[in-house]
């Protein structure tokens, strides 16, 4: 089985380390998502794999070979990095036929991948007619043109309509099924959610996480629970007596931080307050990695003070 390997990679670009010591491996049958805060180092990592780059130290390799040294790499890795770089004059459907041909690929391939991105009725057209979106599915279509056994997609739902967002991810859940080695770096954190099993999260080139989703999301996460009750007063008293803090109510329901449901549950049925409903909060992938990364973004909007921010 194939896998990405990164060990002890660093890239450094002038006094800008990109890539900082960093190892991790992707494996099969999984979608892995990479994360991190712009500039974080994630496009990098993936232009070392690709040996689109020379690492200043470390290596990146698949199965244990580089790059370059894969005889036919399309058959081996698909990557989307950047949607742009097609050539505008050319047709979808000779793009395509061009890459096939110097890759020694059949040219069936070429309708197969077109049909499988949606793009059959385009497939006659200049690409610098495309929208962002039909050039993403294009770079997309180009990425399974070998048929590979891994699939590199930075920030593949870039410019895509909800459909496309859709087809996106059954597109990678399918590669993983089928037992492929899927990374993919995005943005969108309800978007990962959705797909991604295991996540790699990196922040100032270095590594973060590298960790199940849901083990990533339990371990970043805050007790948090949703409470509807009669008597939100006595309530109040119990919970202030543990330190909890019963706010006020959204909709007739109140959210306690840092307490877990059950707690809730036996202080109010000791105390005969009458609770109506009851649930532990799931903490998103959002929130979860917006905990883990608060100090790692390397460009961020400044805060205002709270107290300067209504002034
Ligand atoms: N060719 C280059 N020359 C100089 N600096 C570079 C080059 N490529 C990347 N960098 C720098 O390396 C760091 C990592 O950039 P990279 O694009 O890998 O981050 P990223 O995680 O992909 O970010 P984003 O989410 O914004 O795409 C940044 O500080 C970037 O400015």
């Amino acid at each position: 089985m194939t896998s990405i390997d990164v060990k002890d990679l660093t890239k450094e670009y002038g006094t800008t380390r990109a890539v900082d010591d960093l190892t991790f491996s992707v494996r099969p049958g999984r979608v892995t998502g990479f994360l991190g805060p712009n500039g974080a180092g994630k496009s990098t990592t993936m232009r070392l794999v690709l040996g689109l780059d020379r690492p200043t130290s470390g290596t990146a390799t698949l199965d244990g070979l580089y790059y370059a040294e894969l005889a036919e790499p399309l058959r081996h890795v698909g990557a989307l990095l950047d949607a742009q770089a097609a050539h505008g004059s050319r047709t979808a459907r000779n793009h395509l036929l061009a890459l096939a041909v110097s890759n020694r690929l059949p040219a069936r391939r070429v309708d197969e991948v077109l049909d499988e991105s949606g793009l059959t009725s385009v497939a006659g057209r200049r690409i610098k007619t495309f929208s962002l979106g039909m050039r993403q599915r294009l770079g997309i279509a180009a990425a399974l043109l070998g048929d590979p056994e891994i699939v590199m997609l930075d920030e593949p739902s870039n410019g895509l309509d909800p459909e496309g967002i859709i087809w996106i991810r059954e597109l990678m859940r399918r590669l993983a099924a089928e037992g492929r080695t899927v990374l993919v770096s995005s943005h969108l954190m309800n978007e990962t959610a959705t797909f991604a099993d295991h996540l790699v999260v990196l922040g100032r080139g270095k590594l973060l996480a590298d960790d199940p989703m849901n083990e990533f999301i339990a371990s970043h996460s805050r007790a948090r629970a949703r409470v509807r009750t009669t008597d939100p007063d006595r309530l109040r008293e119990l919970l202030s007596d543990r330190g909890y803090v019963l706010g006020e109510p959204v909709e007739g329901r109140w959210t306690v931080d840092g307490a877990k449901a059950e707690e809730i549950g036996v202080l109010a049925s000791g105390a005969g307050v009458q609770v109506l409903e009851l649930a532990d909060e799931q903490t998103s992938l959002e929130e979860a990695y917006l905990a883990l990364t608060a100090d790692e973004a390397e460009f961020r909007a400044p805060t205002v003070p709270a107290s300067r921010q209504e002034a």
